[in-house]
């Protein structure tokens, strides 16, 4: 039996961007997604998801108190496909089919910005692979965690799979099946305040309705989209300098493009304004939107309890170094 562990992130510049092949500036954070796995000896694969909320459950109960309940099997079976998309590509890459027990566990709000489908992915692959006593370079293993959020989401950037493989600061720039990824080294301390609400809608979603506008008005989003990735190098920079206002600055037109591709909420650009009114160099929503997460660049208690006034929760993170790692083998 095997326990990983893989980090979420946030994306301080460039999500949708990368998408379409703009750099992005992600920081790795110490909030983790754990897989335990337990070889078995048939061919099942049996997965025990704790965190998955799932709309629409139905009950019946009959007169001799015999209870009977019903979910939506296709909204359980499109909940679970990033852990079985990762089996899959694990026991392909491998070439060893093997039933496994998989319990999956996450100290982050699942579906809110802060990659557990990516940290999912990765924690799933390396997890298969060590309990069958394969080891796994991480490059690959980024690689294969990248293919699984492509093919589940359609069209992926792998940012979140390679924070959540390396950990780290990182400036990522897809370059079509390959990734620059260059470790960031920070030139002073950033200090960094995520609030989140629930999201409705899936990055999958998010990410095909910014498709759906970029080829409907290409010659208008397309300049949003590469103004997206200047940002994202003049904030390396600033991140590098230790210019926190600049990085602020930055933060703030980040987000108001985001906005601009439609995928900021009310309540998110609550939280957004509300975070700057209290005193943060900059604020913006991290991650795909439709709600979920914002970050606020400060240390400030009067931030958080202006973004908990607006009815959002706040998350306290700091940075994460180390990527995947095992927890526990036995
Ligand atoms: N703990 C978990 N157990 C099983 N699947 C998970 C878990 N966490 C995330 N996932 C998968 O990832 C999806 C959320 O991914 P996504 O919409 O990209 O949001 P994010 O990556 O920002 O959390 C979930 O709907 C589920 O399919
Ligand atoms: C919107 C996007 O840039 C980031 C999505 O992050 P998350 O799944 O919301 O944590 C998509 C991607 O990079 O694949
Ligand atoms: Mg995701």
């Amino acid at each position: 039996m095997i326990t990983i562990r893989a980090p979420g992130k946030v994306i301080l510049y460039g999500e949708h961007a990368v998408v379409y092949g703009e750099p992005a500036l992600a920081m790795a954070i110490n909030k983790y997604l754990y897989v335990t796995a337990r070889a078995r000896d048939d061919n099942k694969i049996n997965i025990n998801a704790r965190d998955l909320r799932l709309a629409g459950i139905s009950v019946t109960i009959s007169e001799g108190g015999d209870v009977v309940a019903k979910t939506d099997y296709g909204a359980v079976i499109s909940a679970l496909s990033y852990v079985k998309r990762a089996i899959e590509l694990a026991m392909e890459y491998l070439d060893k089919k093997v039933g496994i027990d998989l319990e999956i566990r996450s100290e982050m709000p699942v579906g809110a910005g802060l990659g557990t489908s990516a940290a999912v992915a990765v924690a799933t692959i390396l997890a298969y692979a060590k309990e069958l006593g394969y080891d796994i370079d991480k490059r690959e293993l980024s690689r294969l965690a990248w293919q699984v959020e492509k093919d589940v989401q359609g069209s992926a950037s792998p940012t979140d799979t390679t924070m959540a493989t390396f950990g780290g600061i990182m400036y990522i720039k897809p370059e079509g099946n390959n990734t620059v990824m260059e470790p960031v080294k920070p030139g002073a301390n950033v200090p960094l305040i995520i609030g989140y609400v629930p999201r409705i809608s899936t990055t999958k979603d998010l990410v095909a309705m910014v498709r759906r506008k970029y080829e409907i008005m290409r010659n208008i989003i397309e300049p949003i989209i590469k103004s997206i990735g200047l940002i994202t190098k003049k904030g390396r920079e600033a991140l590098e300098m230790g210019d926190l206002e600049l990085m602020g600055t930055l933060m703030n037109i980040n987000h108001g493009l985001l906005d601009a591709l439609g995928v900021s909420t009310r309540q998110l650009n609550d939280m957004v304004y509300a975070a700057r009114h209290a005193g943060a160099l900059g604020s913006k929503l991290t991650g795909a939107g439709g709600g979920g997460c914002m970050i606020a660049l400060s240390d400030r208690i009067e931030v958080e309890k202006a973004i908990e006034l607006t009815g959002g929760s706040v998350l306290r993170a700091g940075l994460d170094t180390n990527g995947a790692t095992i927890v526990s083998n036995d």
